[in-house]
Parts: structure tokens; C-alpha cells; sequence
């Protein structure tokens, strides 16, 4: 890899397998999937995309719904394996792709916080050292002993991307999770993401918001039914994509 490129994504596609009938149990699912009976629709989420993204910058992934762009980061982050081609990452990753996905609903928000900062990699003593800075800047101090599933998806989400963002991790995935915090939450975000930036941090954002791309992102990747349709400069390429 160059020196200064941090993310390879080269030629990847990704295949899902749709099941096209329906079954009348799970048993019979069971059955007739042990005895090779199902057929499957094949369906390509992505299609041998190829692109790179250097130390530093900020990708923001655009297309409309469906286009693959949550299949992208998941690829990106390990969570899902290519079907072909290949993804080289070099450092950290902090995914903070499906909201919650890395909560227990049953346990309290305090418990959830070492939870994830198990996940994310870091030890008790790192999270005891962080978790003044993620009670405040979640601002769900009165909640720390509430069960998260009482919580409101926006509170999900304040709890995820301040859990996320503790440390200096190489690279900051952002899917979506900013469109269910309320308006100046998402102020309080983008200045947090802003600053890491400053710091070096390289931030891959999805939103559906090409405004909050653009005042986020210098580069974009457009995907449309999982091809990549442009990747370059954020205002040009936002432009187009707004009036097409
Ligand atoms: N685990 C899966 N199994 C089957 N199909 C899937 C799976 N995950 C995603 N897909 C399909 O892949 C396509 C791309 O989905 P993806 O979530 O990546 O799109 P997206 O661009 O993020 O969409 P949105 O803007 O709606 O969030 C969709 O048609 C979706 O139904």
C-alpha cells in the first residue's frame, strides 16, 4: 500500500443469498436447507467497487436507499467478509455502523459502557479513565442505572457516539447514527468529529443529508445499485449527485 493510503477497497463485490420461498415452520426450514432443497435468489449488494481513501481525510459514502453504502462500511469495519476482491485497513476502527448494535439491551448504561469499551479494545482501567468525559458528553448522567432498553433512540445513539469516540482511533465510521440525535446533538457531533480530524483521525460518514456531507467530507463515493457511480471531490460530486 502507499504510505499514506489507509483504506484499499479493491474490486470488492458482495453477494447475498435471498431465500425465495417461504417456509411453513423452522423445522421445515431446517430439513430442507440440510437436504439442499432451498433455492436461493442471489442478489449483489456491491459490485467490484475500487477505491482508496488516504490518512486524513474524511470520506462521506452517498447513493440513494439500497445503494450499498452500510454494506460498504460493514465490509470496511470486518464486519462482513467480501464475496470477492479485498479491503486492507491500516490501524483502528471505531464502528459506530448499526445503532445500539454493540449494546445488551438488559443491562444498565454504565454496564454498557464497559461492555463496549471491551468491544472497541480498551481495558477496565482505560474505560474508568473515560467515563466521566462519555457521562458528559452524552449527558445521560441521570440515566447511568437505566436499563437501555428504556432508553429513546436518539439517547441510544448520544450513548453510542460518545462510547465511540473516546481515544484517537485511526479511523471513525459514522453510519447514519447522527440523523436520530436531535438538531443540537448533531452540532455537538460534527465539532467532536471536526476535532478529530484536526488530530489525524480519518472519518468514513454515511447521511442522507449531502449538506452535512459536504460540510463534513472533502471526498465522497457514490454508489448506485452497488456500482460506484463517482468518487472525488465532496462539492463537486455532492452537486451533481443533489440535482441528478
Ligand atoms: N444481510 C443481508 N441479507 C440480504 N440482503 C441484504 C443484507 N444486507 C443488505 N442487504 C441488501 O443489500 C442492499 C444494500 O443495502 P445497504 O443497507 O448497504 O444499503 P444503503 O445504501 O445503506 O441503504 P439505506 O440508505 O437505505 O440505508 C439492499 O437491497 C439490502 O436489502
Amino acid at each position: 500500500m502507499e504510505n499514506d493510503v489507509i483504506i484499499d477497497v479493491d474490486h470488492v463485490s458482495m453477494r447475498f443469498n435471498l431465500a425465495s420461498e417461504k417456509f411453513d415452520s423452522f423445522k421445515e426450514y431446517v430439513i430442507r436447507t440440510l437436504k439442499k432443497q432451498i433455492s436461493f435468489n442471489e442478489f449483489w449488494a456491491l459490485k467490484d467497487v475500487s477505491f482508496q481513501v488516504k490518512k486524513g481525510e474524511s470520506l462521506g459514502l452517498i447513493g440513494l436507499n439500497g445503494s450499498g453504502k452500510s454494506t460498504m462500511l460493514k465490509v470496511i469495519a470486518g464486519v462482513l467478509k467480501p464475496t470477492k476482491g479485498s479491503v486492507r485497513v491500516e490501524g483502528t476502527v471505531a464502528p459506530l455502523i448499526e445503532l445500539g448494535a454493540g449494546f445488551d439491551m438488559d443491562l444498565t448504561a454504565s454496564e454498557n459502557i464497559f461492555l463496549n469499551g471491551a468491544i472497541l479494545g480498551y481495558s477496565r482501567t482505560d474505560m474508568e479513565k473515560y467515563y466521566e468525559d462519555i457521562v458528559e458528553f452524552s449527558e445521560l448522567r441521570d440515566f447511568m442505572n437505566v436499563p437501555v432498553k428504556n432508553f429513546s433512540s436518539g439517547m441510544v445513539s448520544r450513548l453510542a457516539f460518545a462510547i465511540a469516540t473516546i481515544g484517537q482511533p485511526d479511523i471513525l465510521i459514522v453510519d447514519e447514527v447522527l440523523s436520530v440525535g436531535d438538531f443540537r446533538f448533531q452540532q455537538k457531533c460534527e465539532m467532536r468529529i471536526r476535532n478529530m480530524l484536526d488530530k489525524g483521525t480519518t472519518i468514513l460518514f454515511v447521511s442522507h443529508s449531502i449538506e452535512q456531507v459536504q460540510s463534513l467530507c472533502n471526498k465522497v463515493v457514490w454508489l448506485e445499485k452497488g456500482n460506484l457511480k463517482m468518487v472525488g471531490d465532496s462539492k463537486e460530486i455532492g452537486d451533481i449527485y443533489r440535482n441528478s
